[in-house]
């Protein structure tokens, strides 16, 4: 693994950011599917497992990203994301609300001193296809209505025409529009075509100044594959041995069950490292996985599945 990595001030070159990304030891493809399959098989159990959905919860990020999407449902989300259980009050929050921008006024208002953030899409999500001035525009704007963190989108097409330098100055232009808010930067991974570009854009995203590297919009399939975070959980672990900055990871899509999410945390435990077992470093962007984390909450508690109707609709 690199001993450097790029350096977001540099403004480096196209050929200095190819050399680099090229430099990175290329994936063994069937090696990270082997281990990722071989992780998913691991049981966890009593205790264990109720810590794990707890820590689940907690690193929800509770999304609605439709075109039908109303301040009501953003109200309701909020709601929700505030307190998952009206029966449990020991039930955690989730980490953030991930919402539309033109939505984030509304989405800050409702989790006004709860602690849940709100994250918002911007950037021309889902496509990325926009100048950046509109970028930017839409991010700034997101910002002053409340958001504190920012999910961008890489240009795609940019990226898989090897034009590093376009995405590198893009996601360092947004970072910077971001002020204080974070910055997770979608690679949507379903559209790099190999696990190799998978790690290059995870190198090329870190280094670019993302808080965090996401997986995925969410509107294109595959999506949050266990071999695509397994290799962005090893980028950010060596990211982190390279730079001494940790950077968090957040799949995306798709995820659906208790299971699929505590597979996730096997996963990131097992590679990244116990560090990343910290809503500061992980996040799982889903719409519909909130009601099954409670379901198997209430279930170790009880004893009993309450069933799908005893919880609101995600
Ligand atoms: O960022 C989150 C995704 O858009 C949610 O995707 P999902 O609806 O498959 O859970």
């Amino acid at each position: 693994m690199p001993q450097t990595a790029i350096a977001a001030e540099q403004a480096p070159t196209n050929r200095a950011l190819r050399e680099f990304l090229h430099g990175l030891p290329g994936v063994d493809d069937v090696g990270a599917r082997e281990r990722a399959a071989g992780l998913a098989t691991r049981s966890v159990k009593t205790t264990a497992k109720a810590a794990a959905l707890d820590l689940a919860v907690r690193m929800v990020d509770l999304t609605t990203l439709e075109g039908a999407d109303t301040p009501g449902k953003v109200r309701a989300l909020a709601a929700k994301a505030r307190r998952p259980d009206p029966d449990d009050p020991d039930a955690p929050a989730a980490a953030a609300v991930c919402v539309y921008s033109d939505l984030v006024g509304v989405a800050a208002e409702a989790v006004r001193g709860s602690g849940v953030g709100v994250a918002s899409v911007a950037t021309a999500f889902p496509s990325g296809r926009a100048p950046l001035e509109a970028k930017l525009a839409d991010t700034r704007r997101a910002v002053a209505d409340g958001a504190t963190e920012i999910d961008m989108v890489i240009d795609r097409g940019a990226f898989l025409a090897g034009d590093y330098r376009k995405v590198h100055e893009e996601i360092t232009a947004v970072r910077e529009a971001c002020g204080g808010a974070h910055l997770k930067v979608i690679l949507e991974t379903g559209e790099l075509a190999t696990l190799d570009n998978v790690r290059r854009a995870s190198w090329l995203a870190m280094g670019a100044g993302a808080d965090f590297i996401k997986t995925s919009t969410g509107k294109v399939a595959p999506a949050a594959t266990p071999p695509v975070v397994l290799v962005m959980l090893e980028a950010v672990r060596d990211n982190l041995a390279a730079t001494g900055r940790a950077v968090g990871v957040k799949p995306a899509g798709g995820i659906r069950t208790a299971k699929d999410a505590i597979r996730n945390l096997v996963m990131v435990q097992e590679v990244a490292g116990p560090r990343w077992l910290d809503p500061a470093l992980f996040r799982i962007g889903a719409s519909s996985l909130l009601n099954d984390l409670l379901m198997q909450r209430a279930k170790q508690r009880t004893g009993a599945y309450a069933g799908p109707d005893y919880f609101t609709i995600d």
